[in-house]
């Protein structure tokens, strides 16, 4: 186990901002922490790196109780927090080479790592750049090597691609998967839940400060009822026509606006096959059909009752 987090309650004043919350991250894993906005992701973050007190529960890392004072242990791990934290005085390289200094005594060593790092975000062109000088993409993309030149163990990315235009993100999250085949744990923050689903090996789904459900994302979708999303272009339904199609197997839901008709079903075998057998058996002209799988979302809102972007 890489992090064992337990029963961690953590209040500011009468806020209950984490309500024993719990995690264990396996070493190898992606693993993701998904809520919304306010849901406590970073509080629980910053008491696990031990840079919040918390109330109560307890923090293990490696296997060892974590401590502000753990050093041993801070050695070993990455941060890159949701605002980035870089030095506005120092240029690009400076800034990643002074990050990694601080874990890495052997200056040759620095240089290489430095050297690795600014390759593997892609940002040889920017080297002798200054902060202010980056776009917001880029800017991330040098908050992320500054967190990882080092080599740690144990990555924890808090939010890394909000406000980060789709190329960066691309790169991002394709960094993170590389820094995993390279052997680092990692916990992921999001409260975008197509991120979640792309990168994580394993999921915790966090509102109001614990955790709703733990899984992969196969596993997480299987615990709720709702089965595919079916959608159809067809064309002069008829209002007795929508009653009767929820009387197809496993049907819930029919809803038919400007030619779109969108189907829910519970879960099951064959319902795409019993809507079209029902459309061909009635004679109903239809154009392009495809279907949904339930998302991240649909869990969340089957176990909560609200959005993830609410
Ligand atoms: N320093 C603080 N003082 C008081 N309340 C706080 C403080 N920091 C966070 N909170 C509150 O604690 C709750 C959890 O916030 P937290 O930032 O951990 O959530 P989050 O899931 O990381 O959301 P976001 O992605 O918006 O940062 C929220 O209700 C927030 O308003």
């Amino acid at each position: 186990m890489i992090v064992e987090v337990k029963n961690l309650v953590k209040r500011y004043n009468k806020l209950v901002a984490l309500d024993h919350l719990n995690l264990a991250v396996e070493e190898g894993e992606i693993y993701g922490l998904l809520g919304p906005n306010g849901s406590g992701k970073t509080t629980a973050i910053n008491c696990m790196l031990s840079l919040l007190k918390y109330d109560k529960g307890s923090i293990e890392i490696f296997g060892k109780p974590m401590r502000p004072d753990a050093y041993d242990i801070k050695k070993d791990i990455g941060i890159i927090m949701q605002n980035v934290a870089v030095f506005d005085e120092l240029t690009v390289y400076e800034n990643i080479s002074y990050f990694c200094s601080l874990y890495i005594k052997d200056k040759k060593e620095v240089k290489r790592l430095t050297e690795e790092a600014i390759d593997f975000v892609s940002l040889q062109d920017f080297t002798k750049f200054m902060p202010k000088k980056l776009s917001g993409g880029l800017l991330r993309r040098l908050n992320i090597a500054c967190g990882i030149a080092h080599k740690p163990k144990l990555i924890i990315l808090d939010e890394p691609t909000v406000a980060v235009d789709p190329q960066s993100r691309n790169k991002i999250l394709m960094g993170i998967k590389k820094l995993n085949e390279n052997g680092a744990t990692i916990i992921y923050t999001s409260h975008y839940m197509e991120e979640v689903e792309q990168l994580c090996s394993r999921i915790s789904i966090i509102d109001k400060g614990k955790v709703i459900a733990t899984g992969t994302k196969d596993e997480l979708k299987n615990m709720i009822s709702l089965g595919e999303k079916i959608t159809v272009e067809a064309y002069n339904l008829r209002e007795e026509q929508l009653d009767e199609m929820l009387h197809i197997p496993n049907i819930s839901h029919v809803d038919y606006t400007e030619n779109q008709l969108v189907i829910r079903s519970k879960k099951g075998k064959n319902n795409l096959i019993h809507v079209l057998d029902y459309l061909q058996r009635h004679e109903i002209t239809f154009g392009k059909i495809y279907t949904e799988m339930p998302t991240l979302n649909d869990v969340f809102l089957e176990i909560t009752g609200k959005d993830l972007r609410d």
